[in-house]
């Protein structure tokens, strides 16, 4: 179960990378507005993107039509395991985590725990149609939004992933937090519930 799931995640992590670069622009515009498209999408506060990295979809299209009153914001790797999330714009000083993916240069006293956001985004390794996820394998994102399984949004939490990413049916682990949706460049997935 633990070697299958490493063996797919890698399978999917070099099939993400793969994805030609017309084809990654065109995604990343598709993907924003269905993003944008949500219904019940927030249009004030914090909202958690990420910086892609390893093959994943873009977010700068959808970045740069929030809107004004929902501020972007970057994950940054805490000591306690857990991440927190910076406001970021263009411009703005980063520095470089111990995974090689930029982070908002910030005092750890400025930055916003997860459940002061209003809408977070996560990069999916992989995802079925349940909106069961596989991610990195590091468990960054399952202990910050733990809080969500047994909680009502928000912050409303959506998978964002190339539709090739999508597979029959994955595995669901105990911590494993459930989306409430899962956005493509060609499908919106809602997600009603754990599967
Ligand atoms: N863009 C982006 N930012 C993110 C995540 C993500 O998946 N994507 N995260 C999602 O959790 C968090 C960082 N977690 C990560 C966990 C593992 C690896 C990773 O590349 N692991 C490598 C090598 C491990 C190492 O260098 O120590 C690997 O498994 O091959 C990267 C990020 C927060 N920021
Ligand atoms: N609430 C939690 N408290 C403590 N450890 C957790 C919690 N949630 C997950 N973990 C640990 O994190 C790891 C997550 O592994 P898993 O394969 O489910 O990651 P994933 O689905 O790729 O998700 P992620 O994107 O969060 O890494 C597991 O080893 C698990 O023990």
């Amino acid at each position: 179960m633990t070697d299958d799931r490493t063996a797919l995640r890698r399978e999917l992590r070099e099939r993400r990378r793969a994805i030609p670069a017309a084809g990654r622009i065109a995604a990343a515009e598709a993907l924003a507005q269905r993003l944008l498209a949500l219904p019940g999408l927030p249009d004030r506060g914090y909202a958690a993107g990420y910086w892609a990295n390893d093959g994943e979809i873009a977010l700068h299209a959808w970045q740069l039509r929030l809107p004004p009153a929902l501020a972007y914001c970057l994950p940054v790797l805490c000591d306690d395991a857990r991440l927190r999330f910076a406001p970021w714009r263009p411009g703005d000083p980063l520095v470089t985590n111990r995974y090689g993916i930029p982070e908002p240069e910030v005092a750890r006293s400025s930055l916003l725990d997860a459940d002061a956001l209003s809408l977070a985004i996560l990069p999916l390794v992989g995802f079925d149609t349940s909106g069961n996820r596989l991610g990195m394998g590091a468990g960054w994102y399952d202990r910050t939004f733990a809080f969500r399984r047994d909680t009502a949004a928000p912050p409303r939490l959506v998978g964002a992933a190339f539709e090739a990413q999508r597979v029959a049916a994955l595995a669901v682990a105990g911590w494993d937090v459930p989306l409430d949706a899962i956005c493509t460049e060609s499908a919106t997935y809602p997600c009603t519930g754990p599967a």
